[in-house]
């Protein structure tokens, strides 16, 4: 099983994902994405379900017409871990491959 980061480990991996932030009252990392339409939204949420149902690691999510919140954390680790920071990095890359 994957282990939670302790809080240094956590906030250096952070600095490397400036759009993520850490919620402390989530216990998360957190990113909120806007888009144009709900389309472009909803295509987004369909290739990050595929990248997370690839990496068998999920996030809580919400969307609102164009607006998607990711909120990461290892529900198994009750805290953030490496793999939160992997499909952070992951979902960035997602964005510079295709801009919505
Ligand atoms: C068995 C399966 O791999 C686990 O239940 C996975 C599935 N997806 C998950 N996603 C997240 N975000 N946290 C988990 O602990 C987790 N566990």
């Amino acid at each position: 099983m994957v282990e939670k980061l302790a809080s240094a480990e956590r906030d250096e991996a952070l600095a490397k994902l400036p759009q993520w932030r850490h919620d402390a009252a989530e216990n998360a990392i957190t990113r909120e994405f806007g888009f144009p339409d709900f389309s472009r939204a909803f295509a987004f949420m369909t290739q990050v379900a595929l990248l997370a149902e690839k990496e068998g690691h999920h996030p809580d999510w919400s969307n609102s017409y164009s607006t998607v919140r990711i909120s990461l954390s290892t529900h198994d680790a009750g805290g953030i871990s490496a793999k939160d920071i992997a499909l952070a990095g992951e979902i960035d890359r997602l964005l510079e491959r295709a801009p919505a």
